[in-house]
């Protein structure tokens, strides 16, 4: 896959020229473009270098998944207070659920002595660009939009519901440059 050694590059790269201490990566772009892709290839190649933070979500588990491993699963109320309290980089909806990365999850990373990566949507990395994170942000493209409708239908992974969903932010996210 020849965006896989451009984004390889582009990680390493970014990090030996900026990188003091530990300095985050925020990976953002429509879905479909490839993100989890890359990073699992990442996390496979240099799994002592960069580390994912662990999300917090207000969904159930699914079979397989476990606390503090996939999700840091949570309530609506306990989230409420912790983002009231300042505890979250950056939080989102997504189908009655809440979803967000909090600065604990990130510093786990630091801590390991591994550069972090976040997975982001776009109202994300608004937010991050507001808070004192300041990472390095890597956007990946996408081909065209039938591009990304064939690869989600490939996935397999959508209702065709979601599917259109996640088809009409894209197409938004492309037409209007949100990133
Ligand atoms: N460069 C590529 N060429 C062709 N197919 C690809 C490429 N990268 C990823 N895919 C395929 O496209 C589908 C979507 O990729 P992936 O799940 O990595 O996207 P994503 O950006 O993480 O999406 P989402 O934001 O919805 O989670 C997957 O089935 C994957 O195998």
């Amino acid at each position: 896959m020849a965006s896989l050694s451009c984004f390889r590059t582009l990680a390493l790269g970014a990090c030996n020229m900026f990188h003091k201490g530990s300095r985050p990566l925020v990976l953002c772009g429509p879905s479909g473009s490839g993100k989890s892709t890359l990073l699992k290839k990442l996390f496979e190649e240099f799994p002592d270098t960069f580390g994912y933070s662990v999300s917090h979500t207000t969904r159930s588990p699914r079979p397989g998944e476990e606390d503090g491993k996939h999700y840091h699963f949570t309530t609506k109320d306990k989230m409420q207070k912790q983002i009231e309290q300042d505890e979250f980089l950056e939080t989102a909806t997504f189908s009655g659920n809440m979803y967000g990365t909090s600065k604990r999850a990130v510093e786990e990373v630091q801590k390991a002595g591994k550069i972090c990566v976040l997975d982001v949507e776009v109202q994300g990395v608004k937010q991050i660009k507001q808070s004192s994170l300041d990472p390095l942000y890597i956007f990946i493209k996408a081909p065209s939009i039938e591009e990304l409708e064939k690869r989600l239908r490939a996935r397999k992974t959508e209702t065709e519901d979601a599917l259109q969903r996640r088809l009409s932010i894209a197409r938004l996210e492309i037409e209007y440059e949100l990133f």
